[in-house]
């Protein structure tokens, strides 16, 4: 493959930072990675193990010759950073960020991006519980998705790069319009992880079963909870207090489903239960049959037996 974008810039050496740098490396997509986390820490870290072709100790030197900038922090401090770097992107640069929100973050970079800037809000759908500067591995985004959502009057030339960018380390591309990524991203990312975090704090909650108990007898369900729970708190507290008006459309409608799985059960209506379940049975396997669901391990074995 070929270069893309000569020179890069990471800020916030994290899991999706750090999955990208290794990504761009194994497909030769840049002559020049820097790198720049706000931690010395972080940076130290980074330069041990060889993360990033520099690890600078500033914004300004990570992004003054840069052709593409990735913003790769929690979306909360994203506006921030791009006010910071503004006066000092090279004109015909491309700014993307690869935050799970997207209105928000649009709302608090865009108005900072100066003219002559391109800037393509992205959201690459892979990720792991892991975060941190040795998180990230090359394969992260092969064949999963990564949602591209415009800005208005957004160059084309300059969208059609950065799909090809992803492309390149590995990725589909799709492009959405920010309301409609916000509300499927709580859909199936956002409420699925807020109610993983909830049943894990039940279990510890109730002091009839132990620790030890859950550990030991937890299968497949709520084993997946925990690994979902144990994501990043900074990254997962910005996502909620960002995408507040989807998570709060998507939780109240859980709660309506949940109230009325409740009262079927106080009333003993297997009728209803049965009906669900079964309704629920038949999306999963259409999703299956579908080949949609790029994420499942055994997808091709589970494809033949069910
Ligand atoms: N973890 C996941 O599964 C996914 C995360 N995302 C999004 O990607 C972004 C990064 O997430 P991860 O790489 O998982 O996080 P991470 O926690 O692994 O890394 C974030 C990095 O940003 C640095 N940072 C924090 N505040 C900073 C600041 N003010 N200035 C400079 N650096 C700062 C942290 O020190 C850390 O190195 C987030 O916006 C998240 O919503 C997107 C897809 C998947
Ligand atoms: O680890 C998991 O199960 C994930 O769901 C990863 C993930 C987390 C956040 C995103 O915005 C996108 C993907």
């Amino acid at each position: 493959m070929s270069v893309i974008y000569p020179r890069v810039a990471l800020i916030g050496l994290g899991l999706i930072a750090s999955s990208m740098f290794w990504a761009m490396k194994r497909g030769g997509l840049a002559d020049h990675v820097m790198g720049y986390a706000r931690s010395e820490d972080t940076r130290e870290t980074a330069r041990r193990i060889g993360l990033g072709d520099e690890v600078v100790d500033t914004l300004v030197d990570a992004v003054r010759d840069a052709d593409l900038v990735v913003l790769a922090t929690p979306v909360g401090v994203m506006g921030r950073i791009a006010e910071e770097i503004a006066p000092h992107l090279k004109p015909g640069a491309t700014v993307i960020d690869v935050g799970s929100v997207k209105r928000t973050v649009i709302e608090e970079v865009g108005p900072h991006i100066p003219a002559g800037v391109q800037f393509v809000p992205c959201h690459p759908m892979a990720g792991t519980e892991h975060s941190g500067p040795e998180a990230g591995f090359a394969s992260l985004f092969d064949n999963r998705w990564c949602l591209v959502v415009p800005v208005e009057d957004a160059d084309p030339e300059a969208v059609a790069r950065v799909e090809a960018y992803w492309q390149a380390m590995g990725a589909n591309t799709e492009v959405m319009e920010p309301e409609h990524h916000d509300l499927v991203c709580a859909v199936v990312s956002h409420v699925p992880h807020l109610i993983a975090y909830t049943m894990v704090g039940v279990a510890d909650d109730l002091r009839r079963v132990s620790d030890q108990e859950v550990i030991k007898f937890s299968a497949a369900g709520f084993r997946d909870f925990t690994r979902i729970a144990a994501s990043d708190p900074t990254m997962w507290r910005d996502v909620f207090l960002t995408n507040k008006e989807a998570t709060i459309e998507i939780l109240g409608r859980f709660t309506e489903e949940l109230m009325a799985l409740q009262r079927a059960i106080r009333t003993g209506d297997g009728e209803q239960l049965h009906a669900y379940f079964t309704h629920t049975r038949a999306i999963r396997r259409g999703i299956l049959q579908a080949g949609q669901d790029t994420n499942e391990p055994d997808f091709g074995r589970a494809k033949v037996k069910r």
